[in-house]
């Protein structure tokens, strides 16, 4: 193919733009890990509020054949609720970041939240009805309390789930995001899935390309880059985050990744 400025990754900085053009020019040289909230999807003030573009699922998946399947999605949300998001398609998937998975060959890891971990839950709704709009999102072995409609209730909201983390014990850790506090299995991480996706086809031997947004996803940007692939955070440019590159928006990624599958 050819390529000029009027591209999309021609914005871009010049690794960045390298990485996004031969993405485009070698889809079988890459395997393409993808965030959701805030990556794939713009944030909404609530987790079920979220808004997906009619043509993204069908855009992932023409990528996806390109890629010869190489395309995984890794959230931190729970695995069946992301797999409804791409209906009718159905991609390589981590959920609870990076708790669940479910690889090429259809098999499906789930976690299953033990009866103690229901009643902390149930107790932890209970104590949340104090913090008004703040929401409990139950993912079955992770929770998750929300402050983006209540941002002054941060401090408490924190101050609760570090107490909720210490009863819960060494199964589950806190996980900071996007105005919000989450309780998930402290077996895996983001970094683990992208991992164990790489250990086999059709990812295996290609260069990760990891493209997030928040601090969950750090860990998978870390071992994109020390695999000798790349790393690409969404929102704008920190000095504290090891993604290599930066594009402003999920709307800019869409419109790259709609680009990609016209001329891959
Ligand atoms: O790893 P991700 O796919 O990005 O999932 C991270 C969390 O995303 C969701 O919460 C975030 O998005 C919501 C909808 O836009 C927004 O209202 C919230 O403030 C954000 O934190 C999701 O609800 C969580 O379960 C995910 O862990
Ligand atoms: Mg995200």
């Amino acid at each position: 193919m050819t390529t000029d400025d009027s591209k999309p990754f021609a914005r871009k900085t010049p690794a960045l733009d390298a990485a996004l053009r031969d993405l485009v020019e070698n889809p079988l040289a890459w395997a393409l890990f993808l965030d959701i909230d805030g990556t794939l999807l713009d944030l909404a003030p609530t987790p079920d509020a979220i808004h997906v573009p009619a043509e993204l699922p069908e855009n992932l998946h023409h990528l996806s054949t390109r890629m010869d399947g190489a395309l995984a999605i890794v959230t931190g949300r729970a695995l069946l609720y992301a797999d409804e998001i791409f209906q009718p398609f159905e991609f390589p998937i981590a959920g609870l970041h990076g708790g669940e998975m479910r690889g090429t060959d259809g098999h499906l890891l789930l976690v299953e939240a033990p009866t103690a971990f229901a009643i902390l839950k149930g107790n932890l709704l209970a104590e949340a009805q104090n913090m008004p709009d703040v929401l409990v999102e139950d993912k079955g072995a992770a929770v998750a309390l929300h402050y983006r409609l209540a941002p002054s209730f941060e401090q408490e909201v924190e101050a609760l789930m570090r107490r909720y983390a210490k009863k819960a014990g060494p199964d589950w850790t806190l996980q900071m995001g996007k105005k919000v506090c989450e309780l998930r299995p402290a077996g895996a991480s983001k970094a683990d899935a992208l991992e164990r996706f790489m250990a086999n086809p059709p990812f295996r031997g290609r260069r990760p390309l990891a493209i997030g947004d928040d601090l969950t996803d750090e860990t998978m940007f870390a071992t994109a880059n020390a695999m000798g692939g790349y790393s690409i955070r969404i929102g704008r440019r920190s000095a504290v985050s090891c993604a290599r590159g930066t594009i402003q928006s999920p709307q800019d990624l869409r419109d790259y990744l709609a680009f990609a599958i016209e001329n891959s």
